[in-house]
């Protein structure tokens, strides 16, 4: 049986390792189960979704509701938060970012927050402690997943939580990004090829993916082509960068996604939101491959983030 094609990214049950227990809580046996079925996932389409993770959806539905007050504010009000060059904090409006280079500009709205690039100036008290919440959290799961993980690829526990040390701190990248979709009325102009996010895999290790339940969101499966990445409640999709690739000398997969408008005129007209966390080493810590292998030169996190970046702004 095709197993990829009956089931192409696995739903895995993360409630032994997620926040809900005690980092200590989380025994060997359970890291290996669940290290190991996310690392096959990640070994093949690059994606997995992850339930009883412990985050409750109310707090994913108060992070994007407090979000989408902050998007539904007209355009002089945002200008005010924008995001600069200098700093990863602030809001990036339509068409801004070409995830696709080949694509005019992506059709979304974003916030993104870095807390050691916080300038200290907030649309809201609430945005801010919203935001904040929800990075703690993140951050959390994220080192739960990237235990798994290593236990999963036969690295000591510790191996890859170690690696990303500071994050939320000056010198580790991870953000924490609200993406806000706006509705496409008959009178939008949209552009040939634009859509709601251009084709990219992501840049750091592993990215976590609150979506709600409009859909839109595809993964390019290689040999597949794109299938859904279907919303199902309660679940956070987990999915790896390029520098996970990189790092286990492509026995890790990060595969290209994108978010199209929906054929269904209905549904076009209604909004879409979702939540990223992009996770990524501190900058200083350097990526060479895993197997020992010289498939790729070694690249400090920092530099190839750098150079990434170059790129999409
Ligand atoms: O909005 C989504 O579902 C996908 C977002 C994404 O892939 C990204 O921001 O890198
Ligand atoms: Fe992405």
């Amino acid at each position: 049986m095709d197993t990829l094609k009956e089931n192409p990214i696995p739903v895995i049950d993360f409630s032994k390792l997620g926040l809900n227990v005690s980092q200590n809580a989380c025994d060997e046996d359970s890291l290996k189960t669940v290290g190991s079925q996310i690392r096959d996932a990640f070994s093949k389409s690059g994606f997995c979704y992850l339930t009883n993770y412990g985050i409750q959806q109310s707090e994913i539905d108060h992070f994007m509701s407090v979000s989408k007050q902050f998007f539904y504010q007209k355009k002089e009000e945002k200008i005010k938060y924008v995001r600069g060059t200098e700093r990863n904090f602030g809001w990036v409006a339509v068409e801004r970012e070409h995830l696709n280079p080949e694509r005019p500009g992506d059709l979304k709205e974003a916030f993104n927050y870095c807390p050691s690039d916080d300038p200290n100036n907030w649309p809201t008290p609430e945005f801010q402690n919203a935001c904040q919440d929800m990075f703690r959290k993140c951050t959390e799961l994220s080192l739960r997943v990237l235990d798994a993980l290593s236990v999963g690829m036969n690295l000591d526990k510790s191996y890859m939580r170690d690696a990303h040390g500071c994050i939320g701190m000056g010198n580790n990248a991870t953000t924490l990004r609200s993406l806000y979709y706006p509705p496409l009325t008959p009178e939008s102009s949209v552009k040939p090829g634009q859509i709601r996010l251009g084709e990219h895999s992501d840049y750091g290790t592993i990215t976590l993916l609150f979506q709600d339940e409009i859909g839109g969101l595809e993964v390019e499966i290689p040999g597949y082509g794109f299938v859904p990445v279907t919303p199902i409640p309660e679940t956070v999709v987990v999915n790896i960068g390029d520098l996970m690739q990189r790092w286990t000398s492509d026995a890790l997969v990060a595969t290209k996604h994108r978010v199209l408008i929906p054929e269904v005129e209905l549904k076009k007209r209604l909004h879409r939101q979702s939540v990223a966390f992009f996770v990524h080493p501190y900058d200083e810590f350097l990526i060479k491959c895993l197997d020992g292998s010289d498939k790729y030169e070694p690249v400090t996190s920092g530099d190839y983030l750098k150079q990434r970046f170059g790129v999409t702004y």
